[in-house]
């Protein structure tokens, strides 16, 4: 089964395009939950266990474990997840992008250490650093196209007067994504909600590719463009929210907040999609 397929039986089975993004940050954990490895274990499990019904998709951030020194406990977590929801992918947010032989290493740390069904990348060192990735079949990778920050701005809307036609930088990188690159049609890419017109683009140049779209929530994103821009009947969308479900609540109701949360973005992006 390849990842794309993965994604459709998700967005069937749930009825979704929402991704929950996994950034836990123990500052914010309600009481009950301790604040180190273990308690980002715990927290995100609920969390999963909040939402394994209303996702097409769950997207760890691994600074967010790293930084606690918890990667053995994203480790067990997503393994828990495939007991969970063992039809909903994981797509581990790395955001590596490094020469083939380490790439080989990011690679091999993602798919086998962490057992995710699909990573982001940075497509900024070139295809060989993209290359190792697409070794693994059935696995995704999500390449950075337009980012959802302010600062994206900076490289990705720069015009390459060396290419023909002179695109701009993320407009380069959706034509790549969607036909030289794609060797086996592992990749995605990354757009933000934040800027529904680059979707509206980057849609245009890559009609089929699954776009990763985070921005929505606490980024102030709008859902209804974002879906209006994105989704496609033959090419889905993976929208993310991350704090505005992880921390939709405080209390020792955090779980229930979150499923509330999530339900509500669910089922607005729902309502966007065009019958
Ligand atoms: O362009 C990008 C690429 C990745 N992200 C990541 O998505 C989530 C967003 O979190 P929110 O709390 O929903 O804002 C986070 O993990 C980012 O690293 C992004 O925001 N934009």
């Amino acid at each position: 089964m390849t990842f794309l397929d993965q994604l459709r039986e998700a967005e069937t089975l749930n009825q979704s395009m929402l991704c929950v993004g996994l950034d836990p940050e123990p500052s914010r954990f309600p009481t009950g939950i301790t604040r180190d490895a273990e308690g980002i274990h715990d927290f995100c499990l609920k969390i999963v266990e909040a939402t394994a019904d209303l996702a097409i998709a769950f997207k760890p951030q691994i600074a967010y474990f790293a930084a606690h020194r918890a990667e053995p406990q994203l480790e067990r977590l997503i393994a828990r997840m495939r007991e969970i929801a063992p039809k909903v992918p994981v797509i581990l947010d790395a955001k590596r992008g490094d020469i083939g032989s380490t790439a080989e290493q990011y690679a091999k740390e993602a798919f086998e250490r962490f057992g995710a069904d699909a990573v982001t990348l940075s497509p900024f060192m070139g295809f060989d650093s993209v290359e190792p990735y697409l070794k693994y079949q059935g696995k995704g990778a999500f390449l950075l196209c337009r980012t959802s920050n302010p600062g994206g701005d900076d490289l990705q809307n720069q015009r390459l007067a060396s290419v023909e036609g002179q695109p701009l930088l993320y407009e380069h990188v959706a034509r790549l994504a969607q036909g030289p690159w794609n060797l086996n049609g592992q990749l995605g890419l990354v757009v933000g909600a934040t800027y529904p017109q680059e979707i509206e683009r980057v849609r245009a140049l890559a009609p089929t590719l699954p776009l990763l779209i985070p921005g929505v929530g606490a980024q102030g994103g709008d859902a209804a463009a974002t879906v209006q821009a994105g989704w496609r009947p033959d090419g889905p969308i993976v929208v993310n929210s991350s704090r505005a479900i992880l921390y939709a609540g405080k209390g020792s109701d955090f779980a229930d907040a979150a499923r509330a949360a999530a339900l509500a973005t669910r089922d607005a992006l729902n309502a966007a999609r065009p019958a």
